[in-house]
């Protein structure tokens, strides 16, 4: 939406269909085999002219995101407006539903928003190939969340292969009354393979590949074979910090979920469901069972950020 000069952009969040965790770079970042799918739960970033750069949150868990220079869409427009040599001067309106640290990618889906709401607000045109690298500049996921769609990140998850899915997945999200630190976990997971005499550095660990059996079910819209083929490597990890996980976990498989994993680093849980009225039947047994703050349903996959 473009009005009196604002810009609004609608901006999805992720689950990782698959997260397959390598060892730990020299440069701290762990190597992935990250398969990526946007899915149609969104933040609105609304845009307009400002004296200075300004933050304003709305929405349920407004209160745990930044207004400063820390918030990633702050990062965003300050970066693109250094990259096109224009002032950032611009007020940034985030109405947020995707969860706070819940492993959606929320601030990653922000910063990609701001860019793209920026960028038509400031009439720049940026190349997309120039957006994607300066997307990568403010996060491992935030190319991704340019992007949209499925896609396989490989590195620290920014180098991105666009994934063939003909089909329409069916996701119910578990949102915890909680969030998950994303270095935190990464670090904690890092602990327990060295106390398990595991190796951890990327030199001593193979390269993470994908498997072929995901690939070949998302290429095929085959669900049943998807949902033999979900995994996340960060899921034992997350239940440890948090062993309630491990009850939302069973509460989704038990409310008919053909499969259900850790979004992320957590602290959602995601659910494949075979058709969208049984996500909802999902989603409200879910509620029922009182083993999560609340649950939404949400497909994919779904286009990057559009102008509302
Ligand atoms: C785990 C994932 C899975 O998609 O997403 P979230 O659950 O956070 O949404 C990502 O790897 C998160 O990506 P993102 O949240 O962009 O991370 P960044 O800002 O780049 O990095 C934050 C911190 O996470 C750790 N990190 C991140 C990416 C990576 N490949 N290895 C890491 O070890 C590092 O400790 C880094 O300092
Ligand atoms: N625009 C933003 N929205 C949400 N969190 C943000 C934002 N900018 C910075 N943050 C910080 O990033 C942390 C991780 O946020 P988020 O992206 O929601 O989770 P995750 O990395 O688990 O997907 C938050 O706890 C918050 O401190």
């Amino acid at each position: 939406m473009s009005n009196a000069g604002s810009v609004t952009v609608r901006a999805p969040g992720k689950v990782n269909v698959q997260l397959v965790v390598g060892g730990r770079r020299t440069d701290g970042f762990h190597e992935l085999a990250n398969v990526f799918m946007a899915v149609s739960s969104y933040d609105d970033i609304t845009v307009s002219p400002a004296d200075r750069l300004r933050i304003t949150v709305s929405g349920p868990g407004k209160e745990r995101v930044p207004t400063n220079d820390s918030n990633l869409a702050a990062q965003a427009a300050t970066l693109l407006g250094k990259h096109a040599g224009v002032e950032p001067g611009v007020h940034i309106h985030i109405d947020k539903r995707l969860p706070v640290a819940g492993g959606m990618a929320g601030g990653s889906a922000d910063a990609a928003g701001a860019l793209v709401a920026c960028d038509a607000l400031w009439g720049l045109g940026t190349e997309q190939h120039v957006l994607m690298s300066l997307a990568a500049e403010l996060g491992s996921d935030v190319p991704f969340n340019l992007l949209g769609g499925t896609a396989l990140g490989i590195g620290r998850g920014e180098s991105l292969t666009r994934l063939p899915c003909p089909r329409t997945c069916h996701w119910v999200f578990a949102i915890a009354g909680f969030g998950l630190s994303t270095p935190e976990v990464y670090g904690a997971h890092e602990r327990r393979r060295r106390e398990a005499g595991l190796p951890f550095a990327a030199a001593d660990m193979p390269t993470p590949q994908p498997s072929a059996a995901l690939l070949e079910a998302l290429a095929q819209g085959d669900t049943a074979g998807l949902a033999a083929s979900i995994s996340n490597d960060l899921e034992a990890t997350a239940t440890a910090l948090r062993p309630e996980l491990t009850r939302t976990l069973k509460a989704g498989q038990a409310a008919g979920a053909l499969a259900g994993m850790l979004c992320g680093t957590g602290a959602t849980m995601a659910f494949l469901a075979t058709d969208r009225p049984e996500a909802e039947r999902i989603a409200e047994r879910l509620l029922a069972s009182e083993a999560c703050a609340s649950a939404f349903v949400a497909d994919g996959p779904v286009p990057g950020p559009t102008l509302a």
